[in-house]
């Protein structure tokens, strides 16, 4: 007779407290019955502490529960609303995964040091099933009062897990998952497989030490095990790398929905940064971080770049349009920074307050009104009129000054601004001459020795754009020459990766030169706003598929998607990629529930939702449209 193989048996024991359920369920249980007691804070954090000396394996666990019952006086009728305050808060990841939990229902134990009274009716109500919950029970007296534990189950004794699994003699491959010293000595004893460190609640170093593997969720231990989950591909997977101090507010916001965060405080070179974008999906920059083609060239996870800040020059977009990676920075967040910085500049430049100061450093005591004057009634002009430039220009007409702009395209004055028509009448013209133009290439050099030589005598001159704009030995000579009579500067050519790196530059030194270490948007206000701003955007561009705001592709703002499939297509844009898209779902008999298609330059973008049902084939056949760039398959 021939034997039929049978697949193998595994089991899955499951934590409850902190693993299945976002809490201690003895720290709720102690909210709800010390109610009204005046030393309820200092008693929860008491039990706190004892559980976390048991979790820890630093005090024995007997003891711990005898303690933790001790000193929460607790009832019979406390335990509906503690189930209640429980059901709410069962771990986001078992949340969405009750499906994995229902299927596999004869194969998951719940075995926790707990009590069955609140556990079954939590686990229960996501598929668990009753007999496969081994937990402690609790001892009431005569009028309903919890004063103890059933001593006799092995739960409430130190090393309870390995003596009940030793008692459950299980047959197979056993993989424990929890947050506890005590799920880990199940492995220790030799009773398991596997034991992943369970840490979507809380994180404990002497478990994650001895784990197998540390599982961040359920998504991530069922990715692992290639066991059926909701998510495709668990979010700790995909890597975030932030660089240049971007406010942390930025790495909350992707670590609460799961994602893997990289800090750098300062920035990366080229070679630095191609190497460490290999493994990341999701990169955060500042004005410093060069995206090049050669750091693209190994960037084969990436979906997208925020340049946390308004400048995107520091990208190469084309590149990374090209590749399918979608670019957004922060247009507004830091306008009024930049804007605040430059009113300040200008006054201070026009009152010699530079040299005025440092002579007071020094000791000496000039008193004196030559060469000073009120930036009231002064011309003001403005290279560059888009968010700086309108903002400074309603500012400063505000203040007082005549506000004259030139814009490379035609742009609406505000207030009583007068549009110059060339640059050169601007110099002409104005008394203060500030710089808010992007740094696209073609501005290179832009004020050079010509430039300047047509600016007024004593001219004010402020750049805080970028700093190749400005051809610097060419300023260095007006500031000598008297030409220019006080500049300020923000931004430079070459600017210092980190705080820890000389400013090496010739304008050093110079007389009313006031030099700034590329803070015009640096302020607290506008890197938190920035740091919520931009993560939003790439969240919804990795969840959705919106693109609203790139700066670098079609924009595209979806409905949000409901019981369906959204499939994301990017190709280079080529005639007939939406026929053939729609012909082979066609082909598949595939439902769309609702398309949306744009393009921009040399890329097309469709989004289309289906029918909950596909065929998996189908996903190969619409990789394989040729000119694909990029396919991605979402919930
Ligand atoms: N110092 C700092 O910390 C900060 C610097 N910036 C810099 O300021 C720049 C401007 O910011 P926004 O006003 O928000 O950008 P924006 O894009 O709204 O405005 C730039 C304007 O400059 C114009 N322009 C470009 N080249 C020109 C040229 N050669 N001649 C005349 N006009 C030209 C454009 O047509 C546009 O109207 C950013 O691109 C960034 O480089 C921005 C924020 C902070
Ligand atoms: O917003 C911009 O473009 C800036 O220049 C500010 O850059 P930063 O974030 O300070 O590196």
């Amino acid at each position: 007779m021939v034997e039929i193989p049978t697949k193998e048996q595994k089991y899955f024991i499951i934590d409850f407290d902190s693993t299945f359920t976002k809490v201690e369920a003895m720290d709720e249980l102690g909210k709800i019955s010390l109610q009204g007691n005046p030393k309820r804070e200092d008693i929860l954090r008491e039990i706190h502490q004892v559980t976390e000396l048991a979790m820890n394996g630093d005090i024995s666990f007997s003891e711990a529960l005898q303690r933790r019952v001790d000193l929460l006086k607790a009832h019979k009728d406390h335990l509906p609303e503690l189930i209640a305050v429980l059901s709410g808060k069962v771990s986001d990841s078992f949340e969405r995964n009750r499906d994995f939990l229902n299927e596999f229902a004869d194969s998951i134990l719940i075995i926790s040091s707990g009590f069955r009274e609140f556990i079954v009716p939590i686990v229960t109500a996501l598929g668990i099933k009753p007999e496969n919950v081994y937990a402690n029970t609790f001892l009431f007296d005569d009028n309903g009062n919890i004063i103890g534990f059933d001593a006799e189950n092995p739960l409430a004794k130190d090393k309870g897990k390995p003596e009940l699994m030793r008692k459950l003699n299980l047959q197979g491959d056993v993989y424990v998952i929890g947050d506890g010293y005590t799920d880990y000595e199940i492995k220790e004893a030799g009773l398991a497989n596997r034991f992943y460190a369970f840490t979507e609640n809380v994180e404990r170093g002497k478990v994650i030490a001895n784990a197998d593997h540390i599982t961040p969720s359920l998504d991530e231990f069922l990715f692992v095990n290639k066991l059926p989950a909701s998510l495709s591909y668990p979010k700790n997977r995909i890597k975030v790398l932030l660089l240049e101090n971007i406010h942390p507010k930025a790495k909350e916001l992707f670590q609460e929905q799961g994602f893997t965060v990289e800090m750098v405080k300062g920035a990366l070179d080229e070679d630095e940064l191609a190497e460490r974008i290999r493994d990341v999906s999701v990169l955060g920059i500042r004005s410093k971080t060069q995206v090049t083609k050669k750091v693209l060239e190994n960037a084969n996870k990436l979906m997208c770049v925020g340049a946390f800040c308004i400048g995107t020059n520091q990208i190469d977009l084309k590149a990374c349009q090209e590749r399918g990676i979608v670019a957004f920075n922060a247009p507004y967040s830091n306008t009024r920074s930049v804007v605040e910085l430059a009113i300040g500049e200008m006054i201070i430049l026009m009152r010699q307050i530079v040299e005025k100061s440092n002579k007071m450093h020094r000791g000496e005591w000039d008193k004196s009104a030559i060469g000073s004057y009120e930036i009231r009634g002064k011309k003001l002009g403005l290279v560059g009129y888009g968010n700086i430039g309108t903002q400074l220009s309603v500012v400063a007409e505000a203040l007082g000054m005549k506000v004259y702009y030139y814009d490379l395209v035609e742009k609406l004055a505000l207030g009583n601004a007068q549009r110059c028509k060339t640059l050169h009448e601007l110099l002409e013209i104005c008394d203060v001459i500030t710089l808010h133009t992007d740094g696209r290439k073609e501005n290179a050099n832009l004020i050079g020795a010509k430039e300047f030589e047509r600016m007024k005598d004593g001219v004010i001159f402020l750049n805080l754009s970028r700093g190749h704009i400005v051809d610097v030995p060419a300023l260095v000579n007006a500031v000598k020459s008297g030409k220019v009579a006080g500049a300020a500067v923000d931004v430079f050519p070459y600017e210092p990766k980190t705080n820890n790196e000389e400013f090496v530059n010739e304008l050093r030194g110079l007389p009313n030169v006031l030099l700034t270490p590329h803070i015009g948007g640096s302020t607290e206000e506008a890197q938190e706003n920035i740091a919520n701003f931009v993560p939003g955007k790439l969240l919804d561009f990795i969840n959705k598929g919106n693109t609203f705001g790139s700066v670098n592709f079609p924009n595209i703002q979806l409905p949000d998607l409901n019981d369906a499939h959204r499939m994301i297509h990017i190709h280079r844009n080529v005639p007939g990629i939406l026929a053939q898209i729609n012909s082979i779902l066609a082909n598949y008999q595939i439902n769309i529930r609702g398309q949306y298609l744009n393009t921009r330059e040399d890329v097309g973008y469709v989004i289309t939702d289906i029918d909950k049902a596909y065929n998996k084939e189908v996903i190969t056949e619409l990789k394989n449209i040729p000119h694909t760039i990029k396919f991605r398959m979402l919930y």
